[in-house]
């Protein structure tokens, strides 16, 4: 790894009265982000050899050969019939040019000689037609397969992705290995399929020439072997260099990948602007980008000098082959006509040779990042939904579960150094409103996710009705769950599909709009261009954008359609106004009555009659009771009422109605 932008300062000039970037500074405030696991070396690979490019051929060859075969068995048939075809006709095409020759330069009167090379020269003609119509049938046979292996390949990541655990977004490496087996890994396994071509097609005239300079006569071989060998070597070092390099660059890329994207997306705009920090990033994305340029041009330098130093052995090689022939005709111990042979055997197998090492290099430098599509597809399986259930065999959880039960429930998010809920014991009865609390990072959001089954415990149980979790089939569970998010997901559908999608299938006209209208959804459906038609999608162009609170009210209404046993509703209110608020909360109330519903909030006034309330401090229950008993009982509860209390007293937040009424009553 370079030294990335160490000593690189900004060019950015500022324009008008924007402010200019401040030098030295790494905004992101770490100079590197850890190299990923997937990017780490692997093991043994400490140097370039020729061996290890040749070594690995087999494998990349198979996975390529693999893909091709299960998309379609008959296409890879074709191509490999058709590339071996095409390779033949090339070596026998030179076999027979070498008659021609050996014909045209026999010691006898020119007429005859013409008259009996005439056959050969048939061949040869002969052998350029087949070549031309097979060449045809290459690229008709690979631009039907090619496609089809792409896609196919697309799919699978696409699958592994899709049927991944949720856990796994949460696990940036995963996320990153996602990016690169997917893009890069895919890319590759489709450009390895025209280098695997150019292998059969290459490697078979490299062995027919071989060959017949070898009949002709055995000296010739070596010094054509000697060439091909600086060429594989020196091809071999430079891929290697291009992927240590790709390695090299890894976090920087990454890194580079953040600061672009919150130069220019959206989501950062309003704040980029009005911290004015337009320059400040401009010039952390030029400083990344100058190291990466830096590294990069010296490793075209170096890989150039390794390419040099290739081409100058092979010219050696080149050069010995043909010391060896002139040795041969001094000495007479090979004939002219022979000679002639010899020279075209070995111009075709110069030329298939460098073929035959291009495709094999890029063929060993692809297979480093098959290896990641390889390897996506193997953690993807690894983290698929239901893998990790225990028992091999899940069992269905209970669709409306009496009891939930949490026993010394730990959980860490992955790569975190600390859990996140440690030890919690906690029981949930059927149609309880349980109200989680306590300050940010307690572990509030964390515990809904795991006791609704979305997060696997990573120590302790979580049972339905005594069906543990952690045996259960994870779709069971999540059918029986609906979640209302702070920051609910802005579906680009219509406004009508982001409440319908909430039960897919559900044609429930009457639990629509009970829906709509309890979560506060028709007053923004009112406001839509098309009301319940209308697009909900910056990416659309007639589509439309709505406010936080807006997708808010969308996101209730789609977890009171979706009617699920289980409620998990997390900072429902957060952007509501006050009568919005008020609003769901009636309309939360009537939903409750039949479900368990578990409700992280901030606002302890809307809480106050909830069935129990439950206060974690850094992943701990330090306290569970009524808002009574709680309040009596002084502790962490209190503290945090009265410290909300005494902020409204005091003038400092808008009293909301709900809150001084509230107040006035105790
Ligand atoms: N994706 C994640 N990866 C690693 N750690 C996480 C992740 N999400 C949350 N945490 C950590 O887990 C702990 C609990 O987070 P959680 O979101 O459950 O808290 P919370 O009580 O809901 O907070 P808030 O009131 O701010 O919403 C925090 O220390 C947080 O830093």
């Amino acid at each position: 790894m370079g030294p990335a932008g160490s000593s690189t300062t900004s060019t950015a000039t500022p324009s008008g009265t924007a402010p200019s970037a401040v030098p030295g500074t790494t905004l992101i405030g770490v100079e590197n982000v850890a190299t990923p696991r997937w990017a780490r070396r692997r093991s043994g690979e400490t140097s370039v050899s020729l061996g290890k490019a040749l070594r690995s051929l087999p494998a990349a060859v198979a996975m390529v050969s693999r893909v091709a075969w299960r998309t379609s068995p008959r296409l890879t048939v074709l191509a490999g019939v058709v590339h071996v075809l095409s390779g033949c006709v090339t070596a026998f095409g030179l076999l027979a040019t070498a008659d021609v020759f050996s014909a045209l330069l026999r010691d006898e009167p020119t007429p005859d000689r013409l008259v009996q090379a005439l056959p050969a020269l048939a061949v040869v003609i002969g052998s350029f037609v087949v070549r031309a119509l097979l060449d045809t049938a290459v690229s008709a046979v690979e631009s039907s397969l090619r496609p089809r292996v792409t896609r196919a390949a697309n799919d699978e990541v696409t699958a592994v992705l899709v049927r991944a655990e949720l856990l796994a977004f949460e696990d940036a490496d995963f996320r990153e290995l996602a990016r690169q087996g997917g893009r890069r890994g895919v890319r590759s396994l489709e450009t390895s399929l025209r280098y695997l071509a150019a292998l059969l097609s290459g490697g078979i005239s490299l062995v027919a020439a071989v060959v017949t300079v070898a009949v002709l006569n055995p000296w010739l071989a070596p010094a054509l072997l000697l060439a091909a060998f600086a060429n594989a070597w020196a091809a071999a070092r430079a891929s290697k260099m291009r992927y240590e390099h790709f390695l090299g660059s890894v976090t920087r890329n990454t890194r580079k990948g953040v600061v672009e994207e919150v130069a220019t997306e959206r989501d950062f705009a309003l704040e980029r602007h009005a911290l004015t920090l337009q320059e400040q990033l401009l010039a952390e994305h030029r400083r990344i980008s100058d190291s990466l340029v830096v590294d990069e041009i010296r490793m075209a330098h170096r890989t150039n000098l390794v390419g040099l130093v290739g081409r100058a052995l092979a010219g050696v090689g080149t050069g010995a082959a043909y010391l060896v022939l002139g040795l041969l005709l001094h000495t007479g111990a090979m004939e002219l006509a022979l000679a002639g042979t010899a020279v075209l055997a070995m111009r075709t197998g110069f030329s298939s040779l460098a073929s035959t090492t291009r495709a094999v290099n890029s063929l060993y430098e692809d297979s480093f990042y098959i290896d990641f599509y390889k390897k996506l597809l193997v953690e993807g399986a690894e983290r698929a939904q239901g893998r990790r259930v225990r028992g091999g065999s899940p069992t269905t959880a209970p669709a409306d579960p009496e009891l939930i039960t949490l026993d010394g429930v730990s959980f860490t998010y992955p790569g975190a150094p600390k859990p996140a809920l440690r030890d919690v014991d906690l029981t949930v009865a059927r149609g309880e409103v349980i109200a989680l609390v306590g300050e940010n990072g307690s572990g509030k959001t964390t515990l809904g996710k795991v006791l609704t089954g979305l997060y696997p415990a990573s120590s302790g149980a979580v049972r339905w009705d005594g069906v543990d979790l952690a045996e259960a089939d994870p779709t069971s569970v999540h059918s029986s769950i609906a979640v209302i998010a702070q920051d609910p997901a802005q579906w680009p559908m219509t406004a009508r599909n982001n409440v319908t999608v909430g039960r897919l299938g559900r044609d429930d006209e009457r639990a629509y709009e009970e829906a709509v209208v309890k979560s506060g959804a028709d007053e923004v459906l009112a406001t839509l261009p098309a009301g319940p038609d209308t697009v909900l999608s910056r990416q659309f162009n007639d589509g439309q954008d709505l406010s936080g609170g807006q997708w808010q009210r969308m996101g209730i209404a789609r977890g009171m359609f979706r009617d699920a046993a289980v409620l998990v509703a997390d900072e429902p209110t957060a952007a509501l106004d006050a009568k919005a608020e008020a609003r769901v909360f009636e309309g939360l109330r009537e939903a409750t009555a039949s479900r368990t519903t578990i409700l992280v909030t901030h606002r302890l006034a809307n809480i106050r009659n909830a069935d129990r309330i439950v206060v974690l401090d850094q992943g701990r229950v330090v306290e569970q009771g009524t808002h009574e008993e709680l309040m009596a009982l002084r502790g962490h509860y209190h503290e945090l009422f009265e410290l909300q209390a005494s902020a409204y007293r005091g003038g400092l937040l808008a009293p909301a109605a709900e809150w001084t009424a509230e107040q006035t009553t105790e």
